[in-house]
């Protein structure tokens, strides 16, 4: 699998004024999108020759991720650590992959965490994302939402992931929905900017395609599933849904959104599932980390123990690959 780089100029998304006719008539079957993503989880889909090149290739979309109300500047050195050097020398070396600059898409932290992190992160070209706007539920006064994405960008986040008020795509209120993404937008500044839709929270899937190309016309750089934190977050049916609704945006206006995955994605096979997924449904272009990333704090352990075995014939102990 050739992995082209990332496209160093890819624009931002500008944004556009709410349009309701690119979504107020779409149906989303949740059975038809039920059986379309079935296929994406079939390992069978990925060469087990080219499994190995697919395995890094996700390495470098992954943000890698802590979200925990135990996290310390500690724990998010370590994981800087890991997303520096995000596999053993001895695989590394084995695979020859020793050379390559191999790290993480990024590194996702609170906001009290990003100083740590930038810090941690001095000379790797690795950004630090934030989540903002009262992560996980949002539900606080829009101007501290707004002060918060202000606060992390001046510690020096990169990205920002920022979460919806569920009400206003739960009842239909586009408008209030485009206009609070439009906000946060504006506080970004430079920020590139994540929309987190919390899918499990929008109880259809109609509802999951319009409030993405609402986030997508708002000026989201990247729309993204989940928290992590909801009853149900990442699954292949939804994201099938998301990536429908950023390709039609992509072919009304001429712009390429990101997709992130986010929230229980632990395995190598589901890394696997979700690059055909994107491969398959938007071409290649997606599988580099400007388009497309997997929100995970899990992940790169298992996708790092499926790579000693294609290495070295043997799977080492889970716990050796342990996050920080
Ligand atoms: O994007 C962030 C998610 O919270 C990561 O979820 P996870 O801990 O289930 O991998």
């Amino acid at each position: 699998m050739v992995m082209s780089h990332a496209d160093p100029h890819h624009t931002r998304n500008p944004g556009m004024p709410l349009d309701p006719a690119m979504f107020d008539r779409v149906r989303v079957n949740k059975q038809a999108s039920e059986r379309r993503a079935a296929g994406f989880g079939a390992r069978r889909s990925v060469k087990k020759t080219h499994q190995a090149a697919w395995l890094v290739n996700a390495i470098r979309l992954i943000d890698l991720t802590t979200l925990s109300g135990d996290d310390t500047p500690g724990k998010v050195r370590r994981l800087c650590a890991k997303a520096r050097a995000p596999v053993a020398p001895r695989i590394a070396d084995v695979l020859g992959i020793a050379d390559m600059g191999l790290t993480v898409g990024a590194v996702c932290v609170y906001p009290t965490m990003v100083p740590h992190a930038v810090e941690a992160l001095q000379g790797s070209n690795i950004p630090v994302a934030s989540v903002a706007t009262g992560f996980p539920a949002g539900l606080m006064p829009l101007d501290l939402r707004l002060r918060e994405v202000e606060w992390a960008v001046a510690q020096g986040a990169a990205e920002i992931d920022i979460v919806i008020t569920r009400e206003h795509a739960l009842l239909g209120n586009w408008q209030a929905l485009y206009d609070e993404i439009s906000a946060m937008r504006d506080a970004c500044g430079a920020a590139h900017m994540k929309v987190i839709l919390a899918t499990g929270e929008l109880e259809t899937l109609t509802n999951v395609y319009a409030a993405s190309m609402v986030a997508m016309q708002a000026g989201a750089d990247f729309i993204k599933t989940s928290t992590g934190k909801e009853g149900v977050n990442a699954t292949l049916p939804v994201s099938l849904t998301m990536v429908r609704a950023l390709r039609d945006f992509g072919e009304a206006t001429g712009h390429r959104i990101g997709f992130k995955p986010a929230g229980g994605i632990k395995s190598a096979k589901e890394a696997l599932a979700w690059q055909v997924l994107m491969k398959e449904e938007l071409g290649r272009d997606w599988l580099n980390p400007d388009l497309f990333r997997f929100g995970a704090s899990s992940m790169l352990g298992d996708i790092e123990r499926q790579l000693e075995h294609h290495a070295t014939g043997r799977y080492a102990a889970a716990h050796r690959h342990a996050m920080s």
